[in-house]
């Protein structure tokens, strides 16, 4: 049996107070990211190819430089409607103290209508390690050297 470990408790500011019902939360023990709604006074139809910058009423200061958030899109979301992200994932530095945006992208071929407060990404907290960038002339050899983008093969 494992004991849950203690979880960050992060500074939440709600932008609007529509939100304070319907706060991101994780669904399940297991969850690894919870659910961002989208904060919309009206339905919102994006046409295939269009891209907008979504509000979620939200602001979350991490704080600690060693977390980020990143947010991903639904699976089902993107699978069934191609409603995905246009930055493809957003990454949230931890001194970000400003709303949280969702760039809502229907990549799909079909209008897609997202309706207020739907859950439309998510929000995965992960850690971060900050490295220092050392110069040098050369590195310690290694097996793969330069060998990247297939170099092993398919199989
Ligand atoms: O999907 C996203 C991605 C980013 N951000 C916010 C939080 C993040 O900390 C900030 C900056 O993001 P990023 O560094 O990826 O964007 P940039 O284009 O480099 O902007 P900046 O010059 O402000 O760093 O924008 C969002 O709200 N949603
Ligand atoms: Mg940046």
């Amino acid at each position: 049996m494992s004991l849950a470990p203690e979880r960050p408790r992060l500074a939440v500011k709600l932008l609007d107070e529509r939100l304070r019902d319907v706060m991101p939360h994780y669904a399940t023990d297991g969850s690894a990211g919870m659910d961002l709604r989208a904060l919309l006074d009206a339905p919102l139809t994006l046409a295939p190819g269009q891209c907008e910058l979504v509000r979620t009423g939200l602001a979350i200061h991490i704080a600690d430089p060693g977390l980020a958030g990143m947010i991903l899109p639904r699976s089902g979301l993107g699978h069934k409607h191609g409603i995905v992200l246009g930055n493809l994932v957003g990454l949230i530095d931890s001194d970000y103290q400003g709303e949280l945006m969702i760039s809502t992208w229907n990549r799909g071929d079909a209008p897609f209508t997202i309706e207020p407060f739907e859950r439309l990404a998510q929000y995965v907290l992960v850690p971060v390690v900050q490295a220092e960038l050392e110069i040098v002339d050369d590195f310690d050899t290694s097996r793969r050297g330069a060998g990247g983008f297939g170099s092993s093969g398919r199989h």
